[in-house]
């Protein structure tokens, strides 16, 4: 049996190594510099001609190996060390994977990218959340080898000339931290690094973006993290961070440089605390092409997520108007949720003046109940906070405890995007058994896993068998008894960011609009099947992220293109995008992504 599946399987991965033969690659370096290359580099696999050719000969052994015997090569050392580290705690085997992966990364990418891609499920965790929290605590004992660029508060006034540094003539996606906010972690300061490699790592096994067009960016302003600032390993600078005018300056520079090397290229913001996720955001949105993933991709995600839940209880979607839905957590991300959710509400109401939209949200932080009562009531929080008179609910007063607002509002949804882990103890879950809706939901949005609100098992434990349920990071499917399963979705980001990225650098446009993005969140609500929702399956599964973000980049393309905003990609004119179908865009966007497969090397001087 073992052998009839090895067999078959065998059969497949020829049929997938041996897809259409790529153009050449010229090259403008031989010998030893090819083979310390990733980006270049085949290791075993470079045929005879190439050797001839690239002044290889001599310094390989003499076996050439095939692209699919190096996959599985490589894929039967991955597995011993599973099996050889069953018995290690959880966080060293996930940092020897994720060592294993990385060692890959820095030799050969066009092996890594296709053993990434054909493995999503098992490799995201390890690349992506939540082992990426981990890499980034632990980064300063990590670090071997650098992997893209560092702009620091000392480079003030040189990052014009600093970018050309980078090696790649063309750059397409750029990912820009300041590691104030990492995941739920905090301010990890320059080991943030890791946060900007990992989602880029999902555009190119998502979105197909070419891993020599991508830029992970790290503008290290400082850490206000005291115990980082006492470590002897860390690598960034031991200064408090900037503030004010001083900390916008750095960033408009960086901003500035970027966009004069490479006009075309997009910038997404990532892990910025709340006042700089803003503010930074509101700055450049109507001047560069940029976005905010934690606000805008997380918002988008949620709202798919908040329609699915409509559709699981079986009422038609405009429903979502009388949602009862609780934010847990006032950041960057849960304010973001609360502005889409209520840009999507007043669509489906029609009526753009209504102003008791509200009513159906209610807001904590970590003071409890946000109301109009709150003193010193940060800005962004205020549209959202709780009034008090018709509408309000009796006994809910100003920094209401989760468990009295749970159980007096009685949610269809009860959503956590603050970082506290457990936060959804056994009494705020029990109280969602009494909630109005016959299938409430619950995300648990925060990361990484141990920042997560409650684990699955708990939610389904003590919430009931008929909950949706969702987190953040990746949680194994419940075994309910009696041959039932709860399942777990993953409501994270990943399903928009690299659509929404792709889908503005194919149609050219120079903004990332509000219509991109609602775009971007309608075609991942729209994903899933009736017959799925049922099941409490919302989010599709990730290993059909590349499917998944190529609808989501197309609706991104033709959104851009019915605002007038699409200039044309490549040879592709705005006129081109105009006159395309939904499925010519979507067969469009597939034939854009990058897939990786060995190209034969030609050499120039
Ligand atoms: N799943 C996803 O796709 C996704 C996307 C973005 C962010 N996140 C996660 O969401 C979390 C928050 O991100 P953010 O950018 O909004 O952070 P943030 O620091 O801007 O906001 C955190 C909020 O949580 C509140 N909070 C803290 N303790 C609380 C408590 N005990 N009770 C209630 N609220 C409390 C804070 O007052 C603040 O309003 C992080 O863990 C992040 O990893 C997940
Ligand atoms: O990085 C993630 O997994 C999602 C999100 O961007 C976050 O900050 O938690
Ligand atoms: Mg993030």
């Amino acid at each position: 049996m073992w052998n009839l599946a090895r067999a078959a399987l065998k059969v497949r991965n020829a049929r997938r190594f041996s897809m259409a033969m790529p153009g050449p690659c010229i090259v403008h370096k031989r010998g030893t510099d090819i083979l310390h290359d990733p980006w270049f580099n085949k290791d075993t696999a470079f045929p005879l001609t190439e050797r001839d050719r690239l002044g290889l000969r001599g310094l390989l052994p003499p076996r050439i190996l095939s692209f699919e015997h190096q996959y599985d090569r490589f894929m039967e050392s991955y597995h011993s060390l599973e099996h050889n580290t069953r018995s290690e705690p959880a966080n060293v085997v996930a940092l020897a994977k994720w060592r294993i992966l990385n060692r890959l990364h820095d030799r050969n990418e066009t092996l890594y990218y296709r053993v990434l891609i054909d493995n999503i499920k098992d490799f995201a965790p390890i690349i992506y959340t939540p082992t990426v929290g981990l890499v980034c605590q632990n980064y300063g004992g990590l670090f071997r080898r650098p992997r893209g660029m560092y702009f620091s508060a000392k480079d003030k006034g040189e990052m014009t000339s600093m970018i050309y540094n980078w090696p790649s003539p063309k750059v397409d996606m750029i990912v820009l931290t300041d590691g104030s906010r990492i995941l739920g972690l905090g301010d990890l300061g320059v080991q943030g690094i890791g946060i900007p490699i990992g989602k880029l790592d999902m555009y190119v096994a998502a979105a197909g973006i070419n891993p020599q067009r991508i830029l992970p960016v790290m503008l290290d302003v400082g850490t206000n993290n005291q115990r980082l600032l006492d470590d002897r390993l860390y690598l960034g600078l031991r200064q408090p961070r900037l503030e004010g005018e001083e900390y916008l300056s750095i960033v408009d520079e960086f901003m500035e440089a970027a966009f004069a090397r490479w006009p075309k290229a997009v910038v997404q913001f990532e892990d910025f605390q709340m006042k700089w996720a803003f503010e930074t955001l509101h700055r450049y949105r109507r001047k560069f092409c940029m976005f905010n993933d934690d606000v805008q991709g997380t918002a988008g995600v949620a709202l798919a997520g908040l329609l699915g839940t409509v559709r699981a209880q079986g009422r038609p979607l405009k429903d979502f108007v009388h949602q009862k839905i609780v934010v847990v957590g006032a950041g960057s991300a849960g304010i973001g949720v609360l502005h889409m959710a209520k840009q999507a509400i007043l669509r489906m109401r029609r009526d753009h003046k209504n102003m008791a939209i509200n009513n159906q949200f209610w807001l904590l932080d970590k003071d409890g109940l946000v109301t109009k009562e709150r003193r010193n009531l940060d800005s962004s929080a205020a549209p959202f906070a709780r009034g008090s008179g018709p509408g309000e609910i009796e006994g809910l007063s100003e920094g209401a405890s989760l468990v009295e607002v749970v159980k007096k509002v009685k949610p269809d949804v009860l959503l956590g995007l603050s970082g506290v882990g457990g936060i959804f103890n056994k009494q705020v879950l029990e109280a969602m058994r009494d909630s109005d809706s016959p299938r409430p939901a619950i995300f648990a949005m925060s990361n990484p896993t141990m920042n997560a609100e409650c684990t699955a098992d708990d939610a389904f434990k003590y919430a009931g068998d008929k909950i949706v349920f969702a987190s953040g990071s990746p949680f194994a499917d419940v075994d309910l008894g009696n041959g039932k399963v709860g399942h777990v979705n993953q409501a994270n980001n990943m399903y928009l960011f690299p659509g929404i990225g792709l889908g503005a650098l194919l149609s050219g446009a120079r903004l990332i609009t509000d219509g991109m993005l609602q775009a971007a969140a309608e075609c991942l609500a729209s994903y899933i099947t009736d017959e799925d929702i049922r099941k409490g399956i919302i989010f599709p599964s990730i290993s059909r992220i590349r499917h998944i973000t190529t609808e989501v980049g197309a609706a991104v393309v033709r959104a851009a293109v019915a605002e007038e905003l699409a200039e044309g990609h490549c040879d592709v004119g705005p006129r081109e995008l105009m006159d395309m179908s939904k499925e010519e865009t979507i067969d469009y966007v597939a034939r854009n992504m990058w897939y990786p497969i060995y190209s034969p090397l030609v050499h120039e001087k």
